[in-house]
Protein backbone atom coordinates (compact mmCIF):
# COMPACT_ATOMS: atom_id res chain seq x y z
CA UNK A 1 0.00 0.00 0.00
CA UNK A 2 1.50 3.35 -0.95
CA UNK A 3 -0.19 6.74 1.32
CA UNK A 4 -0.60 9.70 -1.22
CA UNK A 5 -0.87 12.53 1.29
CA UNK A 6 -1.67 16.33 0.31
CA UNK A 7 -2.34 18.77 3.02
CA UNK A 8 -5.03 20.75 1.42
CA UNK A 9 -8.79 19.31 -1.45
CA UNK A 10 -6.40 21.80 -4.20
CA UNK A 11 -3.20 19.40 -3.95
CA UNK A 12 -5.30 15.75 -3.86
CA UNK A 13 -7.72 16.62 -6.17
CA UNK A 14 -6.03 16.21 -9.83
CA UNK A 15 -4.29 12.77 -8.48
CA UNK A 16 -7.41 11.78 -7.79
CA UNK A 17 -9.03 12.15 -11.53
CA UNK A 18 -5.63 10.02 -12.62
CA UNK A 19 -6.42 7.01 -10.35
CA UNK A 20 -9.14 4.60 -9.81
CA UNK A 21 -11.44 5.06 -6.67
CA UNK A 22 -12.75 1.74 -5.57
CA UNK A 23 -13.83 2.70 -1.76
CA UNK A 24 -14.04 5.75 0.78
CA UNK A 25 -13.30 5.15 4.05
CA UNK A 26 -14.71 7.99 6.53
CA UNK A 27 -12.45 7.75 9.33
CA UNK A 28 -10.77 10.45 12.20
CA UNK A 29 -12.60 13.38 11.09
CA UNK A 30 -11.31 12.59 7.10
CA UNK A 31 -12.02 10.64 4.06
CA UNK A 32 -9.45 7.93 3.10
CA UNK A 33 -9.92 7.27 -0.30
CA UNK A 34 -8.61 3.47 -1.26
CA UNK A 35 -7.74 3.49 -5.48
CA UNK A 36 -5.72 1.51 -7.73
CA UNK A 37 -3.24 3.02 -10.00
CA UNK A 38 -1.27 1.17 -12.63
CA UNK A 39 -1.82 -2.05 -10.71
CA UNK A 40 -0.76 -0.76 -6.91
CA UNK A 41 -2.93 -0.56 -4.04
CA UNK A 42 -2.99 3.86 -3.04
CA UNK A 43 -4.65 5.08 -0.17
CA UNK A 44 -5.20 9.02 -0.60
CA UNK A 45 -6.02 12.32 1.64
CA UNK A 46 -6.14 15.46 2.68
CA UNK A 47 -4.95 16.25 5.85
CA UNK A 48 -6.14 19.48 6.27
CA UNK A 49 -3.29 22.24 6.54
CA UNK A 50 -0.52 22.46 9.23
CA UNK A 51 1.95 20.23 11.16
CA UNK A 52 -0.96 17.91 13.42
CA UNK A 53 -3.04 17.44 10.79
CA UNK A 54 -0.80 16.39 8.59
CA UNK A 55 1.16 14.29 11.44
CA UNK A 56 -2.38 12.84 12.00
CA UNK A 57 -3.45 12.16 8.54
CA UNK A 58 0.19 10.27 8.07
CA UNK A 59 0.01 7.77 11.43
CA UNK A 60 -3.44 7.61 10.11
CA UNK A 61 -2.70 5.93 6.57
CA UNK A 62 0.39 3.55 7.82
CA UNK A 63 -1.07 2.22 11.17
CA UNK A 64 -4.70 1.70 9.75
CA UNK A 65 -4.07 1.13 5.81
CA UNK A 66 -1.17 -0.09 6.00
CA UNK A 67 0.89 1.88 3.84
CA UNK A 68 3.86 0.82 3.49
CA UNK A 69 5.77 4.79 2.01
CA UNK A 70 4.55 8.02 2.14
CA UNK A 71 4.57 10.35 -0.70
CA UNK A 72 3.42 13.58 -0.54
CA UNK A 73 2.61 15.97 -3.26
CA UNK A 74 1.57 19.81 -3.06
CA UNK A 75 2.56 23.64 -3.11
CA UNK A 76 5.39 25.50 -1.47
CA UNK A 77 6.95 29.10 -1.08
CA UNK A 78 10.18 29.64 -2.39
CA UNK A 79 13.07 30.89 -0.58
CA UNK A 80 15.97 29.89 -3.13
CA UNK A 81 16.47 33.16 -5.68
CA UNK A 82 16.17 30.10 -8.72
CA UNK A 83 12.74 28.63 -7.47
CA UNK A 84 10.48 30.60 -9.69
CA UNK A 85 6.46 29.54 -9.42
CA UNK A 86 5.74 26.42 -11.13
CA UNK A 87 9.28 24.76 -10.53
CA UNK A 88 9.41 21.74 -8.95
CA UNK A 89 11.55 20.72 -5.76
CA UNK A 90 11.53 17.10 -4.30
CA UNK A 91 13.39 17.42 -0.13
CA UNK A 92 16.09 15.82 0.62
CA UNK A 93 15.43 16.27 4.44
CA UNK A 94 12.83 18.45 6.19
CA UNK A 95 12.95 20.26 9.81
CA UNK A 96 10.24 22.60 11.68
CA UNK A 97 11.73 25.77 11.66
CA UNK A 98 8.62 26.79 14.88
CA UNK A 99 10.61 24.71 17.07
CA UNK A 100 12.50 27.07 19.67
CA UNK A 101 13.48 25.73 22.53
CA UNK A 102 17.44 27.88 22.31
CA UNK A 103 16.51 28.87 25.82
CA UNK A 104 18.12 25.47 27.31
CA UNK A 105 20.52 25.41 25.11
CA UNK A 106 19.07 23.49 21.75
CA UNK A 107 19.44 24.68 18.41
CA UNK A 108 16.24 26.01 16.57
CA UNK A 109 14.12 22.98 15.26
CA UNK A 110 15.25 20.56 17.71
CA UNK A 111 13.24 18.55 20.26
CA UNK A 112 14.92 16.28 22.62
CA UNK A 113 15.84 13.10 21.80
CA UNK A 114 14.29 13.92 18.69
CA UNK A 115 16.14 15.42 15.27
CA UNK A 116 16.25 19.10 13.81
CA UNK A 117 16.23 16.80 10.61
CA UNK A 118 14.26 14.17 9.09
CA UNK A 119 16.14 12.34 5.95
CA UNK A 120 13.46 11.49 3.02
CA UNK A 121 14.11 8.16 1.32
CA UNK A 122 16.66 8.07 -1.18
CA UNK A 123 15.95 5.62 -3.81
CA UNK A 124 12.63 7.03 -4.38
CA UNK A 125 14.35 10.60 -4.83
CA UNK A 126 16.33 9.05 -7.44
CA UNK A 127 13.33 7.55 -9.16
CA UNK A 128 12.04 11.28 -9.24
CA UNK A 129 15.23 12.63 -10.74
CA UNK A 130 15.22 9.90 -13.58
CA UNK A 131 11.34 10.75 -13.97
CA UNK A 132 12.26 14.17 -14.41
CA UNK A 133 15.34 13.91 -16.78
CA UNK A 134 13.08 11.12 -19.14
CA UNK A 135 10.36 14.19 -19.18
CA UNK A 136 13.19 16.80 -19.66
CA UNK A 137 12.02 18.95 -16.46
CA UNK A 138 13.38 21.04 -14.01
CA UNK A 139 13.20 18.97 -10.41
CA UNK A 140 15.41 21.00 -7.67
CA UNK A 141 16.19 18.97 -4.51
CA UNK A 142 16.87 20.65 -0.87
CA UNK A 143 15.86 21.05 2.67
CA UNK A 144 12.32 21.85 3.18
CA UNK A 145 11.23 23.79 6.00
CA UNK A 146 7.68 23.65 8.33
CA UNK A 147 5.94 25.72 10.01
CA UNK A 148 2.52 26.55 11.62
CA UNK A 149 2.98 30.07 9.62
CA UNK A 150 2.24 30.83 5.92
CA UNK A 151 5.50 32.62 5.73
CA UNK A 152 4.78 36.05 3.55
CA UNK A 153 7.76 38.11 5.04
CA UNK A 154 11.63 38.84 3.12
CA UNK A 155 12.71 38.98 6.93
CA UNK A 156 11.56 35.78 7.82
CA UNK A 157 11.83 33.83 4.81
CA UNK A 158 15.70 35.24 5.08
CA UNK A 159 15.84 33.68 9.03
CA UNK A 160 14.64 30.12 7.92
CA UNK A 161 17.56 30.04 4.87
CA UNK A 162 20.20 31.02 7.35
CA UNK A 163 18.73 29.18 9.97
CA UNK A 164 17.60 25.66 8.26
CA UNK A 165 19.88 26.12 5.18
CA UNK A 166 16.45 25.70 3.47
CA UNK A 167 15.38 25.94 0.19
CA UNK A 168 11.91 26.11 0.85
CA UNK A 169 8.87 26.47 3.06
CA UNK A 170 5.55 24.89 3.49
CA UNK A 171 3.56 23.69 6.75
CA UNK A 172 3.59 19.79 6.81
CA UNK A 173 6.73 18.08 5.81
CA UNK A 174 8.49 18.73 9.02
CA UNK A 175 5.64 17.03 10.59
CA UNK A 176 5.18 14.07 8.13
CA UNK A 177 9.15 13.58 8.06
CA UNK A 178 9.28 13.08 11.78
CA UNK A 179 6.19 10.61 11.55
CA UNK A 180 7.68 8.46 8.85
CA UNK A 181 11.22 8.55 10.88
CA UNK A 182 9.66 7.58 14.15
CA UNK A 183 7.32 4.69 12.58
CA UNK A 184 10.51 3.93 10.01
CA UNK A 185 8.47 4.09 6.85
CA UNK A 186 10.10 5.80 3.97
CA UNK A 187 9.02 9.36 2.65
CA UNK A 188 9.36 11.28 -0.41
CA UNK A 189 8.34 14.72 -0.53
CA UNK A 190 7.33 16.80 -3.91
CA UNK A 191 6.34 19.70 -3.71
CA UNK A 192 5.49 22.73 -6.74
CA UNK A 193 6.51 26.60 -5.97
CA UNK A 194 2.85 28.48 -5.29
CA UNK A 195 4.80 31.84 -4.33
CA UNK A 196 7.69 33.86 -2.75
CA UNK A 197 7.24 33.57 1.05
CA UNK A 198 7.70 37.19 0.52
CA UNK A 199 5.51 40.00 0.94
CA UNK A 200 2.54 39.65 -1.33
CA UNK A 201 2.69 35.92 -1.40
CA UNK A 202 -0.64 35.50 0.05
CA UNK A 203 -1.85 36.81 -3.34
CA UNK A 204 0.47 34.86 -5.61
CA UNK A 205 -0.54 31.70 -3.32
CA UNK A 206 -4.33 32.61 -4.40
CA UNK A 207 -3.84 32.68 -7.67
CA UNK A 208 -1.11 30.00 -8.41
CA UNK A 209 -2.15 27.15 -5.78
CA UNK A 210 -4.87 25.31 -8.19
CA UNK A 211 -2.20 25.48 -11.70
CA UNK A 212 0.95 24.45 -9.54
CA UNK A 213 -0.73 22.03 -7.56
CA UNK A 214 -1.54 20.10 -11.02
CA UNK A 215 2.65 20.19 -11.63
CA UNK A 216 3.26 18.58 -8.50
CA UNK A 217 0.19 16.03 -9.26
CA UNK A 218 1.38 14.97 -12.99
CA UNK A 219 4.88 14.25 -11.60
CA UNK A 220 3.67 12.25 -9.10
CA UNK A 221 1.53 9.97 -11.38
CA UNK A 222 4.55 9.69 -13.56
CA UNK A 223 6.83 8.86 -10.60
CA UNK A 224 4.11 6.00 -9.42
CA UNK A 225 4.54 4.42 -12.83
CA UNK A 226 7.72 3.77 -11.75
CA UNK A 227 7.25 2.80 -8.36
N1 LIG B 1 4.56 31.02 1.76
C1 LIG B 1 4.18 29.83 2.31
N2 LIG B 1 4.35 29.61 3.63
C2 LIG B 1 4.00 28.42 4.18
N3 LIG B 1 3.47 27.39 3.48
C3 LIG B 1 3.31 27.57 2.14
C4 LIG B 1 2.78 26.71 1.13
C5 LIG B 1 2.38 25.27 1.27
N4 LIG B 1 1.04 24.99 1.88
C6 LIG B 1 -0.07 25.79 1.38
C7 LIG B 1 -0.99 26.08 2.56
C8 LIG B 1 -0.87 27.55 2.95
S1 LIG B 1 -1.88 28.05 4.31
C9 LIG B 1 -3.45 28.47 3.70
C10 LIG B 1 -3.74 28.48 2.37
N5 LIG B 1 -4.98 28.82 1.94
C11 LIG B 1 -5.94 29.16 2.82
C12 LIG B 1 -5.62 29.12 4.17
N6 LIG B 1 -4.39 28.79 4.58
C13 LIG B 1 -0.45 25.16 3.64
O1 LIG B 1 -1.00 23.83 3.54
C14 LIG B 1 1.02 25.11 3.33
C15 LIG B 1 2.82 27.42 -0.05
N7 LIG B 1 3.35 28.68 0.17
C16 LIG B 1 3.65 28.79 1.50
Amino acid sequence: MIGILCAMREELEPILEEVEVKEVVEYGKNKFYLAKFDNKDLVLAYSKIGKVNSATTATIMIEKFKAKKILFSGVAGAIDEDLKIGDLIIATKTCQHDIDLTVFGYPYGYIPESEVYFECDKSLNSIAKSVAKKLNLKLKEGIIASGDQFIHSKEKKEWIKKTFNASAIEMEGGAVGCVCFTLNIPFFMLRAISDSAEEGAGIDFDEFLEESSKVSAKFLIEMLKEI
